[in-house]
């Protein structure tokens, strides 16, 4: 018992390489830590059953749950308590809102910024992905609605994905359709999902796939009823959580361990590479026009 214990303490930090770094405003005190184990602050929102040692965790930024340098914060923060939370075994990531899962990274922390700005910005990107794709825990991502680019890269990190069954609802990584470029860690991330092929055609079409044909290739695991998500992520756990926990999480490493290496690697230089590209002034005007034909689209 004790081994086991000793194990699910140190296989988080060897899978995470010592990327326990924490931006000035990860300190930000928690508002609650209740006895019946539900926690939040403003963009999180952390329900865990201690019962089944599984945690939901809800993403609340409305309006399109845009992945801003505070949720990104909130989330690391969040993730870092469950993961060292002995009696937590699994995590359901999901929405507060309807309709969207994640709308991926928000826009308007890469325009008009300042370099440190940015370089904070993506030290939480990394941050959020690194403790993610790591964790050490089972992680299903309950995805209902929409996730284009840093949502699907999320949902991506995950064991497994139930996503709502509607073709309304998409998913991919988009990032060229914007005129920017996914990193090589999104790239891998893919890749380690769906394979070498579907990634390279995705990524230079920046390709969005309705649920339906999200399933086809692999992107998500099993779609259902919109309303069925959270119940059935909660089945899927339980299945997951039937293998013995020592087993599968060194098992979870052999394959993510060395996709987690290389950017533990070259974080410096991938932020550099970021700041200098995201600063461009040709780069700050695709996004710009991007943000414009997304606020159009509704008039
Ligand atoms: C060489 C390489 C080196 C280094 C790497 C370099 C660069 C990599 C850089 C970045 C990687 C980025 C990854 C990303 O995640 S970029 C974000 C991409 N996201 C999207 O394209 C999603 C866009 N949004 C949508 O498609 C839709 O909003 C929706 C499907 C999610 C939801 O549709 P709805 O109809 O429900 O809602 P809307 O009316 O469209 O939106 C409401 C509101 O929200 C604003 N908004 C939407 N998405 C974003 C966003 N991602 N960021 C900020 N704001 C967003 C939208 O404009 C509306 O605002 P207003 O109400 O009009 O004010």
């Amino acid at each position: 018992m004790a081994a086991l214990a000793v194990l699910r303490r140190s296989a988080p930090a060897r899978l995470l390489s010592g990327t326990l770094c924490v931006h000035s405003r990860v300190l930000a005190p928690w508002r609650q830590y209740q006895s019946n184990r539900h926690f939040s602050n403003d963009k999180i929102l952390v329900e865990m059953d201690e019962s089944t040692g599984v945690a939901v965790m809800k993403m609340k930024n409305p309006p399109v749950n845009g992945l801003s340098l505070e949720l990104l914060t909130e989330f690391s923060i969040s993730l870092e308590k469950l993961e060292i939370d002995r009696g937590c075994r699994g995590l359901i990531l999901t929405s507060a809102s309807p309709k969207v899962f994640s709308a991926g990274l928000d826009i308007t922390e890469m325009c008009g910024k300042s370099a440190e700005h940015y370089a904070a910005f993506w030290k939480a990107v990394q941050e959020m992905w690194l403790k993610l794709f790591g964790s050490n825990m089972v992680t299903i991502a309950a995805i209902n609605g929409s996730s284009p680019a840093g949502g699907c890269l999320m949902a991506m990190c995950c064991d497994y994905r139930i996503m709502a069954d509607s073709p309304k609802y998409a998913i991919g990584l988009n990032e060229t359709q914007l005129g920017i470029v996914a990193p090589f860690w999104f790239k891998d991330t893919m890749t380690h999902t769906v394979g070498s092929r579907v990634t390279e055609q995705s990524l230079q079409l920046g390709q969005m796939y309705p649920a339906p044909a999200a399933l086809k290739f692999g992107l998500v695991d099993q779609l259902v009823p919109e309303d069925k998500v959270q119940i059935t992520a909660a089945a899927a756990m339980a299945q997951w959580l039937s293998v013995p926990d020592h087993a599968r999480q060194i098992t979870k490493p052999m394959i993510r361990k060395p996709i987690v290496d290389r950017l533990v690697k070259q974080r410096e230089a991938d932020i550099d590479n970021f700041v200098s590209f995201i600063s461009k002034e040709s780069i700050q005007k695709s996004l710009q026009a991007y943000m414009d034909r997304l606020k159009q689209k509704k008039q």
